[in-house]
């Protein structure tokens, strides 16, 4: 199967590297176009990946075809590439925002299509992707597409709908759970640990947490309750925070996160 990726930036190299690193094709199964040459070239080179000189070119040679490009460039890129596409073929979307009937409206109704929002963490095999298939995406074909995002992550299948409030709670959030692994590790510089300590230690924390919630199947506030001795350190840490807006702030920036996505305002 050859995956051929428009555009190479963040979340395509993300995707790329955990493929890779799963050994889901071989690397030269790989094909990659994106805005300027120098860096699709090099990119391809580093990795053992095949350059295409064009998105047009990239499409007729790919079995699958995943548009990695920002929302504002994926219509006229969709409109480039729509008479190469055909129902042989399979187009994967990870753009946030555009609908699969949006999709199919700039390509051709009669694509297999999915719909996906990954996050960052699939270079390492930790991401969590949620997709949606159009109609003619089915059996087969569409097992071959859950199959990429199965080879870097957990996979989960959502009604459309609910593609703005997940791709604030995974896709971006994974840079608000750097933000407060940052946060704990600017805490421990304050009282003088160096910054590579405290940020080792914020972040093994914030995995063995994540891990350990999972694992024991309890609800975030049970695990808190079991670290909170009666009278001790930690409540007075979690009212503390609590005083300070936490739950409000984070829940602020979700709301503003799906309002840019969306455009709409959930007040
Ligand atoms: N970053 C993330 O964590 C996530 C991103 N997404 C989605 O992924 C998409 C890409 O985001 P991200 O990787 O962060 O963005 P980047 O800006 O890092 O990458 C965009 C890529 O698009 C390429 N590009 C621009 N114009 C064209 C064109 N006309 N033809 C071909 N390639 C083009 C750029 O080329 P060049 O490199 O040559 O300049 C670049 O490689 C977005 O739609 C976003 O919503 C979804 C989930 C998570
Ligand atoms: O910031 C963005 O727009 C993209 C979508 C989800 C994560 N990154």
């Amino acid at each position: 199967m050859k995956i051929g990726f428009i555009g190479v930036g963040a979340m395509a190299q993300a995707i790329i590297q955990g493929l890779l690193n799963a050994k889901f094709v071989p690397a030269n199964d790989i094909l990659v176009h994106s805005a300027h040459k120098a860096h699709y070239e090099n990119y391809a080179a580093a990795y053992g990946l095949t350059a295409q000189e064009t998105n047009i070119a990239l499409t007729q040679n790919s079995d699958v075809v995943v548009l990695a490009v920002v929302p504002k460039v994926a219509a006229n890129v969709l409109r480039e590439i729509g008479d190469a596409l055909n129902p042989t073929k399979t187009l994967i979307s990870i753009v946030s925002g555009i609908s699969l009937n949006r999709l199919a409206e700039l390509t051709d109704y009669n694509l297999p299509i999915l719909r996906s929002l990954p996050n960052i963490n699939s270079e390492y095999g930790q991401g969590m992707t949620a997709v949606a298939a159009n109609e003619n995406l089915v059996d087969q074909r569409k097992q071959a597409a859950l199959a990429v995002f199965k080879a870097t992550g957990e996979v989960s299948e959502l009604p459309e709908d609910q593609f703005a409030v997940f791709s604030a709670i995974s896709g971006s959030a994974v840079a608000y759970v750097d933000f407060f692994i940052d946060c704990l590790s600017r805490a421990g510089v304050k009282y003088g640990f160096g910054k590579e300590t405290a940020t080792k230690i914020a972040a093994q924390t914030a995995l063995g947490s994540a891990q350990s919630l999972l694992a024991s199947k309890k609800t975030p506030a049970e695990m808190i309750d079991k670290v909170c001795s009666p009278g001790g350190d930690t409540i007075a840490g979690i009212l503390a925070m609590e005083q300070a807006g936490m739950l409000n702030s984070v829940v602020k920036g979700i709301d503003a996160t799906i309002e840019k996505s969306t455009g709409n305002s959930s007040k």
